[in-house]
């Protein structure tokens, strides 16, 4: 059996312990970290695993330990977690926006680290993971790393550490471009005189639908796109007012910004840390 600690049991790390538990991942293979009292409460209560207010204690005969803090928390858990791991030196793998290998590598020692990018979906087994390893982690861990995150969603590995900024600004984010479209369709339809209990329950269904066809088809999604297009009707009039506003360009520079932020998140902590 696995034994892993997460650092922090806040949105991601309860993401990734649900989805673990519902693979038959074992409640006694988990320990979390958690300063929180409540939270620490909740996640016994909620997923019946151990929590502990102190960072090592979590560590403590964990052959994986996921670092699940923020990125500007990483200074606070370094001197605290550093011994520990080195007695330990388990597989240390960090969920952070933006924080690099040699960074990790730099506060907490010479230890095999893969750096990953899930997101929220993997609460219900729908995440989707970019992965990086550094060259300490060997072929074992390299599987064992993505076996965690096999389980909670699709996983991909990813060769050059410098487009998980990329990765991060596409599928570590983007959970939250489509809750913000269903959003706005929504509030769009409403404001046509939609009642919002049906606008939200036809908008939330077609995201469903869309992304069921995009995943289990196979199709492109240019195609799909095409094929609910009827020359001169609504969805082309739909669509050219999308091209219009520069839809394309919108989108670009949004992942652009969001890629630009997890360089920065990493530049902030150089300067700090
Ligand atoms: N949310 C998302 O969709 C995704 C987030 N990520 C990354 O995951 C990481 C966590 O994000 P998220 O789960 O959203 O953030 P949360 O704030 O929900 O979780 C972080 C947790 O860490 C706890 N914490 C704070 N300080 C310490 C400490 N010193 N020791 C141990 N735990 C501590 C926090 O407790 P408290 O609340 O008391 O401060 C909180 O419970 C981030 O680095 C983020 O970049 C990655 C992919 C997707
Ligand atoms: O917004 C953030 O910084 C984190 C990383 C990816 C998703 N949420």
């Amino acid at each position: 059996m696995t034994r892993l600690a997460f650092i922090g049991g806040g949105n991601m790390a309860r993401s990734l312990i649900g989805g673990l538990l519902k693979t038959g991942v074992p409640t006694g293979a988990i320990r979390v970290a958690e300063p929180q009292a409540g939270a620490r409460e909740a996640l016994g209560r909620e997923f019946g695993v151990a929590a502990y207010a102190e960072n090592p204690l979590a560590v403590a005969d964990a052959d994986v330990v996921v670092l699940a803090v923020k990125p500007q928390v990483m200074p606070a858990i370094r001197d605290g977690l550093r011994d520990a791991l080195q007695r330990q030196r388990p597989l240390l793998i960090s969920i952070a926006a933006g924080v690099r290998l040699d960074q990790l590598e730099r506060w907490f020692g010479a230890l095999p680290i893969v750096r990953c990018m899930p997101n929220t979906p993997a609460l219900i087994g729908a995440g989707a993971t970019g992965l990086v390893a550094n060259a300490r982690v060997s072929p074992p861990q390299r599987a064992q790393a993505q076996h965690i995150l096999d389980a909670v969603g699709l996983t991909r590995w990813i060769d050059d550490e410098r487009l998980m900024d990329t990765v991060t600004a596409l599928s570590g984010s983007g959970p939250a471009y489509f809750f913000a479209l269903v959003e706005a369709l929504e509030d769009a339809a409403v404001a046509q005189g939609l009642p919002r209990e049906t606008a939200r329950a036809l908008a939330v269904q077609t995201c469903l639908g869309a992304g069921r066809m995009l995943s289990e088809g196979g199709e492109a999604p240019g195609e799909l796109r095409r094929r609910v297009t009827s020359p001169n009707g609504t969805t082309q009039a739909a669509l050219e007012s999308f091209a219009a506003d520069g839809l394309g360009r919108i989108v670009a520079r949004a992942v652009a910004a969001a890629a630009r932020r997890g360089e920065e998140l990493a530049a902030e902590l150089d300067k700090t840390a």
